[in-house]
Protein backbone atom coordinates (compact mmCIF):
# COMPACT_ATOMS: atom_id res chain seq x y z
CA UNK A 1 0.00 0.00 0.00
CA UNK A 2 1.36 3.63 -1.12
CA UNK A 3 1.24 5.74 1.89
CA UNK A 4 -1.54 7.60 2.44
CA UNK A 5 -0.51 11.59 2.30
CA UNK A 6 -3.59 12.54 5.19
CA UNK A 7 -2.59 10.46 7.58
CA UNK A 8 0.10 12.37 9.10
CA UNK A 9 -2.46 15.45 9.00
CA UNK A 10 -4.80 13.14 10.57
CA UNK A 11 -2.46 11.76 13.36
CA UNK A 12 -1.38 15.37 14.36
CA UNK A 13 -5.20 16.19 14.52
CA UNK A 14 -6.06 13.27 17.02
CA UNK A 15 -3.73 14.35 19.32
CA UNK A 16 -5.13 18.12 18.99
CA UNK A 17 -8.60 16.11 20.10
CA UNK A 18 -6.79 15.27 22.40
CA UNK A 19 -4.86 17.70 24.05
CA UNK A 20 -8.63 20.19 23.65
CA UNK A 21 -10.07 17.21 25.69
CA UNK A 22 -12.16 16.48 23.35
CA UNK A 23 -11.85 12.51 23.09
CA UNK A 24 -11.86 11.23 26.77
CA UNK A 25 -10.78 8.17 27.94
CA UNK A 26 -11.14 6.27 25.10
CA UNK A 27 -14.06 8.12 23.61
CA UNK A 28 -13.92 9.25 19.70
CA UNK A 29 -12.65 7.68 16.29
CA UNK A 30 -11.36 9.44 13.06
CA UNK A 31 -10.54 8.42 9.81
CA UNK A 32 -9.49 9.34 6.63
CA UNK A 33 -10.44 8.35 2.98
CA UNK A 34 -8.39 5.89 1.38
CA UNK A 35 -9.26 6.12 -2.57
CA UNK A 36 -12.69 4.81 -3.64
CA UNK A 37 -13.22 1.63 -1.79
CA UNK A 38 -11.71 1.70 1.68
CA UNK A 39 -10.70 4.33 4.61
CA UNK A 40 -7.94 4.29 7.07
CA UNK A 41 -10.13 4.65 10.99
CA UNK A 42 -9.03 4.18 14.37
CA UNK A 43 -8.43 0.87 15.89
CA UNK A 44 -11.30 0.39 18.84
CA UNK A 45 -10.84 1.04 22.44
CA UNK A 46 -7.38 2.74 22.15
CA UNK A 47 -6.49 6.46 23.46
CA UNK A 48 -7.23 8.67 20.45
CA UNK A 49 -4.87 11.49 22.15
CA UNK A 50 -2.13 9.40 21.74
CA UNK A 51 -2.20 7.49 18.77
CA UNK A 52 0.37 6.49 16.43
CA UNK A 53 0.20 5.51 12.36
CA UNK A 54 0.07 1.33 13.49
CA UNK A 55 -3.44 2.04 15.27
CA UNK A 56 -5.31 2.52 11.80
CA UNK A 57 -6.61 -0.30 10.34
CA UNK A 58 -7.26 -0.26 6.59
CA UNK A 59 -11.33 -0.60 6.43
CA UNK A 60 -13.08 -2.02 3.37
CA UNK A 61 -16.16 0.59 2.60
CA UNK A 62 -18.35 -1.78 1.34
CA UNK A 63 -18.05 -4.22 4.24
CA UNK A 64 -16.96 -2.26 7.09
CA UNK A 65 -14.32 -4.99 7.52
CA UNK A 66 -10.61 -5.03 8.38
CA UNK A 67 -8.42 -7.68 7.30
CA UNK A 68 -6.00 -9.37 9.83
CA UNK A 69 -8.37 -10.01 13.01
CA UNK A 70 -8.01 -6.65 14.36
CA UNK A 71 -11.17 -4.36 15.68
CA UNK A 72 -11.96 -1.17 13.55
CA UNK A 73 -13.96 1.63 15.56
CA UNK A 74 -17.56 0.10 17.15
CA UNK A 75 -18.59 3.25 15.23
CA UNK A 76 -16.86 2.50 11.89
CA UNK A 77 -20.56 2.41 10.09
CA UNK A 78 -21.15 5.94 10.59
CA UNK A 79 -17.68 6.53 8.95
CA UNK A 80 -18.46 4.14 6.01
CA UNK A 81 -21.45 6.03 5.26
CA UNK A 82 -20.01 9.31 5.11
CA UNK A 83 -17.65 8.25 2.17
CA UNK A 84 -20.13 5.98 0.12
CA UNK A 85 -22.35 8.44 0.20
CA UNK A 86 -20.70 12.10 -0.17
CA UNK A 87 -17.50 10.94 -2.57
CA UNK A 88 -16.16 14.79 -1.95
CA UNK A 89 -15.69 13.05 1.92
CA UNK A 90 -12.05 13.27 2.34
CA UNK A 91 -11.88 12.49 6.63
CA UNK A 92 -14.14 12.25 9.48
CA UNK A 93 -13.57 12.99 12.97
CA UNK A 94 -15.80 11.77 15.71
CA UNK A 95 -15.75 13.46 19.20
CA UNK A 96 -17.07 13.21 22.90
CA UNK A 97 -16.88 16.78 24.44
CA UNK A 98 -18.62 18.07 26.70
CA UNK A 99 -20.05 20.54 24.88
CA UNK A 100 -21.63 18.41 22.35
CA UNK A 101 -22.62 15.53 25.03
CA UNK A 102 -24.63 18.28 27.02
CA UNK A 103 -26.18 20.70 24.14
CA UNK A 104 -27.24 17.30 22.39
CA UNK A 105 -29.82 16.32 25.47
CA UNK A 106 -30.38 20.09 26.61
CA UNK A 107 -31.99 20.69 22.97
CA UNK A 108 -34.65 18.23 22.40
CA UNK A 109 -35.77 18.33 19.03
CA UNK A 110 -33.79 16.89 16.05
CA UNK A 111 -31.83 19.35 15.03
CA UNK A 112 -29.90 22.33 16.71
CA UNK A 113 -30.23 25.36 14.60
CA UNK A 114 -26.73 27.82 15.05
CA UNK A 115 -28.05 31.38 14.15
CA UNK A 116 -26.24 34.64 14.84
CA UNK A 117 -23.02 34.22 14.80
CA UNK A 118 -19.72 35.28 12.94
CA UNK A 119 -17.88 31.66 13.34
CA UNK A 120 -20.50 30.12 11.66
CA UNK A 121 -18.58 31.30 8.62
CA UNK A 122 -15.64 28.95 9.84
CA UNK A 123 -18.12 26.36 7.69
CA UNK A 124 -17.34 25.92 4.03
CA UNK A 125 -19.68 27.62 2.07
CA UNK A 126 -21.37 29.40 4.87
CA UNK A 127 -20.90 33.34 4.06
CA UNK A 128 -23.01 35.01 6.86
CA UNK A 129 -24.20 35.27 10.81
CA UNK A 130 -27.83 35.46 9.85
CA UNK A 131 -28.17 32.35 7.99
CA UNK A 132 -29.33 28.83 9.59
CA UNK A 133 -26.60 26.36 10.22
CA UNK A 134 -28.73 23.37 10.80
CA UNK A 135 -26.97 20.09 12.77
CA UNK A 136 -29.37 17.33 13.03
CA UNK A 137 -29.40 15.16 16.60
CA UNK A 138 -29.93 12.00 16.18
CA UNK A 139 -31.11 9.89 18.93
CA UNK A 140 -27.78 7.36 20.03
CA UNK A 141 -27.80 3.76 19.68
CA UNK A 142 -25.54 0.68 20.40
CA UNK A 143 -26.95 -0.22 17.14
CA UNK A 144 -24.58 1.23 14.33
CA UNK A 145 -26.46 -0.27 11.15
CA UNK A 146 -29.53 0.34 12.41
CA UNK A 147 -28.15 4.24 13.40
CA UNK A 148 -26.36 4.69 9.95
CA UNK A 149 -29.69 3.84 7.66
CA UNK A 150 -31.63 6.36 10.18
CA UNK A 151 -29.26 9.09 9.09
CA UNK A 152 -29.66 7.93 5.18
CA UNK A 153 -33.57 7.90 5.44
CA UNK A 154 -33.01 11.69 6.76
CA UNK A 155 -30.14 12.95 4.50
CA UNK A 156 -32.84 11.73 1.51
CA UNK A 157 -34.52 15.13 2.44
CA UNK A 158 -32.13 17.42 4.34
CA UNK A 159 -28.41 16.28 3.28
CA UNK A 160 -25.83 15.95 5.98
CA UNK A 161 -23.34 19.20 5.64
CA UNK A 162 -20.53 19.45 8.06
CA UNK A 163 -21.43 17.22 11.22
CA UNK A 164 -24.27 15.73 13.08
CA UNK A 165 -24.76 15.18 16.99
CA UNK A 166 -25.70 12.12 18.55
CA UNK A 167 -27.65 12.55 21.72
CA UNK A 168 -25.78 12.73 24.65
CA UNK A 169 -22.99 11.08 22.90
CA UNK A 170 -20.92 13.36 20.46
CA UNK A 171 -20.52 14.78 17.32
CA UNK A 172 -19.39 13.32 14.08
CA UNK A 173 -18.11 16.01 11.46
CA UNK A 174 -15.94 15.48 8.20
CA UNK A 175 -14.32 17.83 5.35
CA UNK A 176 -12.73 17.16 2.06
CA UNK A 177 -9.26 16.32 3.27
CA UNK A 178 -8.52 16.47 7.26
CA UNK A 179 -7.62 20.43 7.60
CA UNK A 180 -11.28 21.59 6.51
CA UNK A 181 -12.52 18.80 9.01
CA UNK A 182 -10.59 19.90 11.88
CA UNK A 183 -11.56 23.49 10.76
CA UNK A 184 -15.34 22.59 11.12
CA UNK A 185 -14.30 20.55 14.64
CA UNK A 186 -13.07 23.84 16.07
CA UNK A 187 -15.80 26.31 14.55
CA UNK A 188 -18.76 23.90 15.89
CA UNK A 189 -17.01 23.27 19.41
CA UNK A 190 -16.88 27.03 19.88
CA UNK A 191 -20.16 27.56 18.43
CA UNK A 192 -21.41 25.17 20.65
CA UNK A 193 -19.85 26.56 23.50
CA UNK A 194 -21.39 29.90 22.81
CA UNK A 195 -24.55 28.03 22.17
CA UNK A 196 -24.65 26.36 25.31
CA UNK A 197 -23.66 29.76 27.47
CA UNK A 198 -26.33 31.56 25.62
CA UNK A 199 -28.96 29.67 26.66
CA UNK A 200 -27.42 29.37 30.62
CA UNK A 201 -27.42 33.38 30.78
CA UNK A 202 -30.89 33.53 29.02
CA UNK A 203 -32.66 31.12 31.08
CA UNK A 204 -31.74 33.13 34.32
C1 LIG B 1 -15.97 5.28 26.12
S1 LIG B 1 -16.01 5.31 24.39
C2 LIG B 1 -17.52 4.47 23.90
C3 LIG B 1 -17.53 4.11 22.43
C4 LIG B 1 -17.56 5.35 21.58
O1 LIG B 1 -18.57 6.05 21.55
C5 LIG B 1 -16.40 5.80 20.85
O2 LIG B 1 -16.44 6.85 20.22
C6 LIG B 1 -15.14 5.01 20.80
O3 LIG B 1 -15.32 3.75 20.23
P1 LIG B 1 -14.15 3.06 19.42
O4 LIG B 1 -14.63 1.66 19.20
O5 LIG B 1 -13.97 3.83 18.15
O6 LIG B 1 -12.91 3.13 20.28
ZN1 LIG C 1 -18.43 7.79 20.16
Amino acid sequence: MTENLQLGALLAACHWIGQKGWSPATGGNMSVREGDAHCLITESGKDKGSLTAEDFLLVELESGLAPGGRRPSAETGLHTMLYSRYPETGAVLHTHSVNSTVLSRVERSGALVLEGYEMQKSLSGQTSHLDQVVIPIFDNSQDIPALAQKIIASSEHAPLQYGFLLRGHGLTCWGRDVAEARRHLEGLEFLFQCELQRRLLEAK
